[in-house]
This record gives C-alpha cells, sequence and structure tokens, in this order.
C-alpha cells in the first residue's frame, strides 16, 4: 500500500489530502477525505504560519511514497508549499499543470500548457465519477464551468469572477453599493439592494451553468451530470434548490475533484 499526498493551491484556498492506493478516486463516501485540510493560500506568504502548517501535517501524518500537487496560485505559492517538508527532501514533488497528458482524457485547448492545472485536474476527477457527458462546474475565486464529454475530450469552458468576487466588485467599484450579505429567505427578483444583489449574482452563475447545459445540447452532447465543487458549490446548489431556476436538477455537489484528478494521475503514473 502506498500514501499519496495531494494539494491543491487555488488563489484563495490551499487544500490538500493524504490518501492511500487501496482506495478508490470515483469512492463518494465522506470517510474518503478522513485526512484532509485547508488554509488560506495568502498564509503561505508567511514564515510563522509555514512553520505551524508544517508542523501540523509532519506531526499527523507519517511520510508518503508520493506528493502530487496543482498550482494556480503562482510559482512562489508553490515553492513556499514544498519548503514545508525538509525532512522528505528525497521525496520527487509531482507537478501537474494543464499539459500533464492522462490516458482516457484529451482537451482541445489550443494551448494546454496555458489550461489552468485546476480546471485540468478537475476535469480528469469528474472522468474517474463518470463516463457521461458532464459540466464540471468549480466555483471558488473564479467560477470555471467546463464541457467534458462522454468520449473523454474536454471541449473547452468559461471563467466567470467567483461569486465573492462578483459582489465585492460592485461594492468596490460603485460609489453606492455596499457590501452585500446573504440570507435564508432571498430568492427571486431583490426587492432591496442587498437582496438584488445576491441575487442577480446567483443568477448569473446559475445562467451561465443553464446556458452552457444549453449549448453543450446544441453540440450533440446532452449534459447528463452537472458537478459542482468549490468553495462557494454549496452556495450555488441552494440556490438552484430554491427554484431560480428549473433546468439545473441534474446539479450535485463532489467534494475534491481536483484532488481525485490528481489521485488518478498518479495511480495511472504508477501503472505506466
Ligand atoms: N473558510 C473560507 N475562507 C475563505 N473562503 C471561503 C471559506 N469557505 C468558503 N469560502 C468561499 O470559497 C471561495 C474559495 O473557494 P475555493 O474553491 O477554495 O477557491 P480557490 O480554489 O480559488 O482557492 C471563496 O471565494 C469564498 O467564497
Ligand atoms: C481560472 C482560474 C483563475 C481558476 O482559479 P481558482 O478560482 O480555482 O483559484 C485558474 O484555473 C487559472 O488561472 N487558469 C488559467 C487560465 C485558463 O484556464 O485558461
Amino acid at each position: 500500500m502506498s500514501l499519496y499526498l495531494l494539494f491543491d493551491i487555488g488563489n484563495t484556498r490551499m487544500k490538500w489530502a493524504a490518501v492511500e492506493s487501496t482506495q478508490n478516486p470515483s469512492d463518494r463516501q465522506k470517510k474518503l477525505w478522513a485526512y484532509s485540510g485547508s488554509v488560506s493560500s495568502k498564509s503561505l506568504e508567511s514564515a510563522e504560519h509555514r512553520t505551524e502548517l508544517a508542523d501540523y501535517i509532519a506531526k499527523t501524518l507519517p511520510k508518503p511514497d508520493a506528493i502530487a500537487f496543482a498550482c494556480v496560485a503562482g510559482n512562489q505559492a508553490a515553492k513556499n508549499l514544498q519548503s514545508l517538508f525538509p525532512q522528505w527532501s528525497d521525496l520527487t514533488w509531482k507537478e501537474f499543470t494543464g499539459n500533464t497528458p492522462f490516458n482516457g482524457v484529451r482537451t482541445l485547448y489550443q494551448d494546454p500548457n496555458k489550461l489552468g492545472a485546476d480546471r485540468w485536474a478537475g476535469l480528469i476527477g469528474a472522468r474517474a465519477l463518470s463516463s457521461t457527458n458532464t459540466l464540471v462546474v468549480n466555483s471558488g475565486t473564479a467560477t470555471t464551468i467546463d464541457l467534458l464529454g462522454a468520449n473523454g475530450i474536454h471541449y473547452g469552458g468559461w471563467i466567470l469572477p467567483g461569486l465573492d468576487l462578483m459582489q465585492s466588485s460592485l461594492q468596490t467599484n460603485t460609489a453606492q453599493l455596499p457590501q452585500a450579505h446573504r440570507s435564508a429567505e432571498q430568492s427571486g427578483f431583490g426587492l432591496n439592494t442587498n437582496d438584488a444583489i445576491i441575487a442577480g449574482c446567483d443568477a448569473a452563475q446559475l445562467g451561465a451553468i443553464e446556458y452552457a447545459a444549453q449549448i453543450a445540447k446544441e453540440m450533440n452532447h446532452p449534459i447528463e451530470r452537472i458537478y459542482l465543487d468549490g468553495g462557494s458549490a454549496k452556495i450555488l446548489h441552494q440556490a438552484i434548490q430554491k427554484g431560480l431556476t428549473s433546468n439545473l436538477g441534474l446539479a450535485e455537489c463532489v467534494d475534491g475533484l481536483v484532488l481525485r484528478g490528481l489521485w488518478s494521475w498518479l495511480i495511472q503514473s504508477e501503472k505506466s
């Protein structure tokens, strides 16, 4: 049995998990993530936070057999992460990028070097869960919506500001708009400024997903699954369930698509 340590460094949060080779990236049980965590990606910039994190991970985890990471938060963030574990210096840190080949999934992106490592890993993670036409929605700092065909082809996707970014950019760039706050009652058209912002940004995100499904259908890839992952996935899912849009009944929250993709990649690399 091998122990894999996986890191997904996003623009807001760094997520990690340790998994065993006897487990399976297609497993949907919560206990799959028995050893996992997240911290602010910015905290990697602070020597004090780095030491705390290094202590925590090293004390709670035996030495892994392999480490894989995907980073879209800049080279320095990845370097800072790797500096945490000098005691594991004999291990190779395997960096996964948008250009990393994976048997069974292929992207049509014009320059895969430019495809976000997290988007590519998320698509591979989605493929571990489903072999049908799927929309992969990662709702973090940015929201990304990608079309993965049943044939394993990534037909491209969209990048939108994430939900928080949409809301906060209104406050930052206008004279009269406040930072909006979500409450349980909001739905439909807003009758005050706060609700108009919350519902408007929800509508932009859900509308984009619905539109993506419509285009996929026109491309003869009718969507059978919609996976929602990322820090705002649950909020988007709740908005869908409130009936803001009736056509997204397929949408479901899925944990750790990027980590699942890194894991699938390690398994495939070990076999070849
Ligand atoms: N504890 C938290 N700290 C910061 N953001 C959080 C937290 N929990 C949920 N969020 C939301 O999740 C988003 C970050 O999600 P995540 O998927 O980790 O993004 P990224 O991959 O871009 O770092 C934030 O923009 C925020 O809306
Ligand atoms: C779109 C992203 C900013 C999303 O990052 P995240 O919200 O997960 O932090 C990231 O995947 C990225 O920098 N992509 C590179 C450009 C591209 O995918 O075309």
